[in-house]
């Protein structure tokens, strides 16, 4: 099995990207020598305060002392290396394998990007590690915000676990790997690897959340936010994509259960059943998600 890319495991657009409208412009300026920090929270010392506060400022934090093996999470990245490597034809025969945009958008709006939807059950094209790092995000996840959802009267229901490469592209400016979103998660955990490229939205800027390796970031997501009516924002983020190096990513999404009504002063009641049906809906329609807008008062 091949252990690096090779063209023929790009789909083929990628190889030859259009050329398209400016969408990202690098910074001109050089960075400040002391970026916006991203906040860093130890998981062995959680203080609910300290964990509100950042996530109504911030919506996004970088967490340590998780308890998730480094070789464990380098074992994941390399088995997405290696998946992600073989031919574009094989991969397509895949179920589980997707790239750019699901739906048919102008070729403009499409995200550089291929992705593996990882199932946790055995065997699968991961094996028995899939299992035990998704036993280990799905138990940090309501380490930290288990006790806030449940508070809100909340469990959690289903969740997913999805590799990503950002292949390189020819003409970054064209294209993000994703364009800038919010997740309609209650929380996601990214484990990048040590390329860069994810951005958060602060203000009118845009951060670079620069790899740190040992760490995860901890994203909150549009039903944390509605749950907690507002308190906890679902950051805006995106990521971009250079010229020279592939980036891989490991993210685990935790959702409420479907039918779990939720019914904040904010919003009218509705349940995640419903808002997936319209962020599904809108994106087939207008090729965007309006999200959260929808059921707000
Ligand atoms: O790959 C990443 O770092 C982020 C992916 C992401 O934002 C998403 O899947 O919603
Ligand atoms: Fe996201």
């Amino acid at each position: 099995m091949p252990t690096t890319s090779t063209d023929s495991s790009y789909p083929p657009l990628f190889l030859h990207p259009p050329q398209t409208t400016t969408r990202y412009s690098p910074p001109t300026q050089p960075l400040p020598t002391t970026p916006p920090s991203i906040p860093l929270i130890d998981l062995e010392n959680l203080s609910s305060p300290s964990i509100i506060a950042v996530c109504a400022d911030h919506g996004l934090f970088r967490l340590t002392n998780h308890g998730l093996p480094l070789p464990l999470s380098r074992a994941m990245h390399d088995r997405a290396r290696s998946l992600f490597s073989l031919p574009f034809p094989s991969k397509l025969s895949d179920p589980s394998y997707f790239w750019g945009t699901p739906v048919a958008s102008p070729v403009e709006n499409l995200n550089w990007v291929e992705g593996l939807h990882i199932r946790h059950d055995d065997p699968n094209p991961f094996g028995p590690i899939a299992a035990e790092y998704g036993a280990h995000v799905a138990r940090i996840s309501r380490r930290v915000f288990g006790a806030a959802a449940e508070a809100e009267g909340f469990g959690f229901g289903s969740d997913s676990l999805r590799a990503y490469r950002y292949p390189v592209c020819a003409n970054p400016e064209g294209f993000f790997g994703m364009d800038a979103h919010t997740d309609s998660s209650v929380v996601s955990i990214v484990d990048q690897d040590g390329v860069g490229g994810l951005q958060v939205k602060r203000g009118d800027e845009w951060v670079d959340v620069e790899p740190v390796e040992g760490t995860l970031l901890v994203i909150v997501g549009d039903m944390l936010q509605a749950m907690s009516n507002d308190v906890y924002k679902s950051a805006v983020h995106r990521v971009v994509v250079n010229r020279r190096t592939e980036r891989l990513s490991i993210c685990y999404f935790v959702f409420p259960e479907d039918d779990a009504i939720i019914d904040s002063p904010n919003y009218r009641p509705f349940t995640y059943r419903e808002f997936r049906a319209k962020v599904q809906e809108d994106i087939k329609s207008i090729g965007r998600k309006v999200g959260l807008l929808h059921f707000r008062l």
